[in-house]
Parts: structure tokens; sequence; C-alpha cells
């Protein structure tokens, strides 16, 4: 097979050797990371210009406070007119409270723009990451790039890009307001203000950026040993792996803690060195508003208002660094989601839930690596708008990667899968799920609620939906007879409910979700025959007619109503046609169909 590509590949896992440092650079020909957040922050521009300007008077507001309170303690002792002092005071007043609105309506509109865009980055993330199930990341990894990675697209609005552009925009009001009462001392504040806007924070990304790439895989890499480490002890402790498992991750721990110390120390030396520009330039500011015939109190008002506007530009070094880590983060949340480089999907418009489509497999071969035997060898199918298709066969004979190369999670070395005559690989990986989906191998069942796992396949689906759903998938009785009923938590990977019941909940998601083109891999797996007939008759039943099915099972028991029924093995296609058909003729259906009525007979017989 052609290789899917993975920019989400980190290093080894527990049991692997010891990490390697890794980091994702930017691809030739794709926008910037940040470029590409800021496509996806386009639906928010205004607000966030908005936050921006609001902290811009925040920050200002400040410093124009400590300039107006200098004044008025300096003045004050030369007894001027009560009406200037009344305005100074007045002014003071009004820019301390001003400060406070500011800076409370700043973090309104910074956050409510920025917590909209993550909803929708969050969902995009979770939808491409579940389109790509099969390529074999690792579960802890995928939760870490759910949570930091996008969080990372969270705080470059937050932390980097609004105090930012706010600290810069009141560098320059600083040295231009300085500029009114004396150009030497503006021209000596607006060199302390590029030596610490400037040249700090490019230094502080210098220095910390080798150890900065390597914190957020290291991060996933632990988070993803955490979860091994839980899931897997048993196995771990059984096959005597433990111990190297442990080391392997502390090995993990003990380097990011190493990294983050060193991360820390340079911040606190770029922040001594911020101070000791501050001094500076306000010692600068004071010696040129001397040497230019200053008066004394507006002297007194340049070195404050000096060492305010370097406090507030400083903030471009703790937004510097913290850009340069969350850009490991923001590089794979781009390159997931691939924004900014024009999907062939755009030109084709939205898929939408309901089709119509018509699937076709043309001499499709997947190889899984070179040289090795093809999984699926020129298999051709249709599947048109409405038909209903198994594919049964035995273990290993192609079934499950037939359906991957359905969802488009597996691509084909030759041969060719349209969707409405259009390759599969042009639509976008995150817009194939909407027309192509269901229950696919290993569905996993999230520690949330029966509501919460179900509405993951249609969000927003009413009550009566769910019961629709939960009724064809045969749980619905389970459900009502919990004290919590659709509230009910199912636990870690549901390991609250029995292989059969977290079986049924994972298919009743997949009907909820009802893509026009559905796709169900062992949906009965784990039941007992009588009930596993009954679940496939009602989830059929369930399927909208104009909805096509692939149904990939080993049971050839309730394939009696399907219009085809093709039987591979070793990849190959070696039987296809109805179920009267095929046990009517010699071969594997017709063996494997005696086999398995007789076994099944067997196990009524003894089944009280
Ligand atoms: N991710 C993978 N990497 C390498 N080889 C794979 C991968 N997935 C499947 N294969 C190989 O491809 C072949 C077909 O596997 P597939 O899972 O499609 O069979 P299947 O019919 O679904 O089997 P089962 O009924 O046991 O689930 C097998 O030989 C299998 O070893």
């Amino acid at each position: 097979m052609s290789a899917v590509p993975d920019p989400l590949a980190t290093g080894p896992g527990a049991l692997g050797a010891a990490p390697e440092p890794a980091t994702t650079p930017p691809s030739a020909g794709r926008p910037t990371a940040e470029r590409a957040v800021l496509r996806l922050a386009r639906p928010y521009l205004g607000r966030l210009v908005g936050a921006g300007l609001l902290a811009t008077a925040t920050e200002f507001a400040g410093l124009a406070l400590m300039a107006t309170a200098t004044w008025l303690l300096m003045s004050a002792a030369g007894r001027p007119p009560l009406d200037r002092l009344t305005v100074a005071i007045v002014a003071v007043r009004a820019l301390a409270i001003s400060r406070g609105v500011f800076r409370y309506t700043e973090r309104l509109a910074g956050h409510d723009a920025v917590l909209r865009m993550i909803t929708d980055v969050r969902a995009r993330v979770f939808a491409t990451l579940t389109a790509r199930r099969t390529t074999g990341h690792r579960s802890g990894d995928v939760l870490s790039r759910l949570v930091s990675d996008v969080e990372a697209v969270q705080d470059l609005l937050l932390r980097v890009l609004v105090p930012g552009s706010a600290a810069a925009l009141v560098g320059v009001l600083a040295v231009t307001g300085a500029a009114l009462i004396s150009l030497p001392a503006a021209g000596a504040l607006a060199v302390g203000l590029v030596i610490a806007g400037v040249a700090l924070p490019v230094l502080a990304t210098a220095v910390t950026r080798r150890s900065a790439a390597q914190v957020a895989p290291l991060r996933g890499e632990l988070a993803a040993d955490a979860i091994d480490l839980t899931h897997g002890a048993a196995d771990l402790a059984a096959f005597g792996a433990t111990d190297n498992a442990l080391r392997v991750a502390e090995h993990r721990a003990r380097r990011l803690a190493r990294l983050e110390r060193r991360l820390a120390a340079t911040g606190f030396a770029v922040d001594a060195a911020g101070v000791l520009v501050a001094g500076l330039t306000a010692g600068a500011v004071v010696l040129a508003a001397l040497a230019a015939d200053v008066p004394g109190v507006l002297v007194g008002v340049l070195a404050v208002g000096s060492l305010a506007a370097v406090e507030v530009t400083l903030a471009l070094v703790a937004a510097a660094r913290q850009w340069t880590q969350l850009r490991p983060g923001l590089a794979r949340v781009a390159a997931l989601l691939d924004v900014g480089t024009p999907t062939p999907s755009a030109a084709i418009g939205n898929l939408t839930p309901d089709g119509p489509y018509d699937l076709r497999f043309a001499r499709v071969t997947v190889r899984y690596r070179a040289g090795a035997a093809p999984a699926l060898d020129e298999v051709s199918l249709d599947l048109p708008a409405g038909r209903r298709i198994a594919v049964v066969g035995p273990s290993g004979a192609g079934k499950s990667t037939l359906a991957a190369v359905l969802t488009g999670t597996v691509q084909p070395e030759s041969g060719q899968v349209t969707l409405n005559d259009r390759d599969l690989s042009a639509y976008a990986e995150e817009e194939l799920p909407r027309a192509v989906g269901g229950l696919l191998a290993e569905a996993y069942v999230f520690h949330a609620t029966v509501r919460e796992n179900l509405l993951l396949g249609r969000a927003g689906a009413d009550e009566a939906a769910l019961t629709a759903a939960t009724a064809a998938a045969g749980l619905l009785d389970w459900v009502r007879a919990q004290p919590a009923g659709w509230d009910t938590v199912v636990g870690e990977e549901g390991g609250q409910l029995s292989g059969g019941q977290r079986q049924r909940l994972a298919l009743a998601r997949a009907l909820l979700a009802a893509p026009a083109v559905l796709v169900l891999d062992e949906p009965t797996e784990g039941l007992d025959p009588a009930a596993a007939d009954a679940v496939l008759a009602t989830a059929l039943a369930a399927t909208p007619a104009g909805h096509s099915v692939l149904l990939i099972s080993h049971r050839l028991s309730g394939l009696a109503g399907l219009d085809e029924i093709v039987v591979l093995d070793g990849g190959r296609v070696i039987q296809r046609g109805r179920h009267a058909e095929l046990v009517a003729t010699p071969g594997w259906y017709r063996d494997q169909w005696l086999l398995q009525a007789a076994a099944e007979r067997g196990y009524l017989a003894l089944t009280p």
C-alpha cells in the first residue's frame, strides 16, 4: 500500500528503545503553523482585534497612571494651583478604574473569541484523528494532541499575539509621549524599548528553541507511556516486562524534567536581563532629559514612565518564550488539519450525510509492506446507493482492509475507489466520514455517559433518534433498566459494560450517525447466535432506504436478504452471489455455512 501520510508519528513506545528527540519541521510548501492558525481564526478576527485594542488600552492606562501619579507627587511639593492638582487627581482615579474595566473586557472578548474557535478546532482535530484511527497512533499520544496541542492554538492567540501586539503598540505610544517632552529622551527610550522588545525576545527564542521543540513530543510520549503502563499493567507483568517499561518511562520523565529545568533557568536569566534593561533605559532617559534642560518634574515623569514602558514591552519576551514552546504543538495541529492547503474537496463541495452515493472498487490492490503478499488483490466491487452487500471470508482474508480502504484510512497500491465517480482520495479526510462510516474494527467507547457516547455519532440527535438507534442495536432495555438511564457512565473504554453491551453501544452510535454508506465491521461480535441474528436484522431494518450497507462478518447467518455476498480469501474474491445461490454451490461459503449451522444448532441445544 502507499503509506498514509502520518504527520503525527513520534518516538517509540514504552516498550521500545530510549526515545530520540522528535520534532516536526514545517513541511515545504505548507503555510507556517502560525499562518495556519490565523486562517483558522479568521472568522473571529474582529473579536481578536477588539481584544488586542482593549489590551493596549489596559497597558496604556497603567503607563499613563504611573506618569500622572508621578507628576502629581512631584509637583504637589511645589504647591501648584489647586485646580491643576484636582485635574491630576481625577485623572489618576479615572485611569485606575478604567484600567480594571479594560482588563476585564479584554479578557472577556479574547476568551470568548478563542474558546469559540477552539471548540471548532478541537472538533476538527477529533474528526481527523477518528478518520485516521487505523494508522496506529497510541491512545495517550492522541489524547495529548487533542488536549495540549489544541491548547497551543489557544495560547498562541491569548498569550502571544494579543499581549504581544498590545506591548508593541504601547511602546510606540510611550515613545511618542516622551517625544512631546524631549526628543533626546524619546530616542533613549526607543533604544531601550527595542532592546527589551526585540533583542531580548530574539535572544530568548534562540536560546530556548531547541529544548522547547523537544518538550511537546516528549510530553505526548510520556502521556502515552502512562496510559500503556496503566492499561497494559497486567500484560506487562505477565511477560515480565514491567521493569523495562518503567525504566523507559522514567528515562523519558527525567529527560523532560531536565529540559524544563533548562528552560526555566534560561527564563530567569532573560527576566533578570529585562530588569537591567529597564533600569539602564530609565537612567539613559534621565541623563538625556537633564542634558536637554527638561524641568525636574517632567524628568521624574519620564523616568517613571520609561520604567513602566519597558516593563510593558518585556511582555514580548514572555510572548516569544511562550511562542517557542508552542511551536511544535502548533505545527502538529496545522499539519494534522492541513489548513490552508486547498483540499480537492473544497472544489467538490461538501459531502452530505444523505447522499445518494455510488461507491465502486475497480481492481483494488492493497499491500501493507513492499514485497509482502497483498491484503487485497485486484478486488472489484459495486456499491450503488441503496445496495446491501456482505463481505465474508476466513480470518486474514482482507475484510477489514476493504473497510479501511472504503473509509479512506488505507490507500490502495493500485486500482481505483470512486465515490460518485470521483476518486476517494479527492475527498478531505475529515469530510469523508459524513458520507462513509459506521462501526469499524475496534470501535472506541469513551469514558462518558451512554448519551454522550451516542451523540458522538450525531451531535444534537433528539431522544427519539437515540431511542430508535439504541433499540435497533438491542441496548434499549438495558439503558432503561439503569438507574441513571442515558446518563449511565460506561467507564474507561466502556469497562463497566459487558463485551456485548459495548458492541451494541458502538453499533447504536453507528446507526445514529446513519451515513449514506454504512460500514458494519463485525457488528454482532461477542453476541450469542440468537442475539446476533436479532441485532443484525433490526440494524439492517433501521438503515434508511437509499443508504447502502457493507457488512463484514464471520457469521453467515442472517445474510439471506442481502443483495450480494462477496467471499474473500487471501485478499482475492473467490465467490460472489446471493446467499441462496452460494449455499447451493460447492465451495467455501457452503462448507462454512454447514459448519456454522451445525455448531450453532449444538450451541442452542446446550443452551437452557
Ligand atoms: N496494519 C497492518 N499492517 C500490516 N499488515 C496488516 C495490517 N492490517 C492487516 N494486515 C494484514 O493484511 C491481511 C488482511 O487483514 P484484514 O485485517 O483485512 O483481514 P480480515 O479478513 O479482516 O481478518 P479478521 O477476520 O481476522 O479480522 C492479513 O494478512 C493481515 O495480517
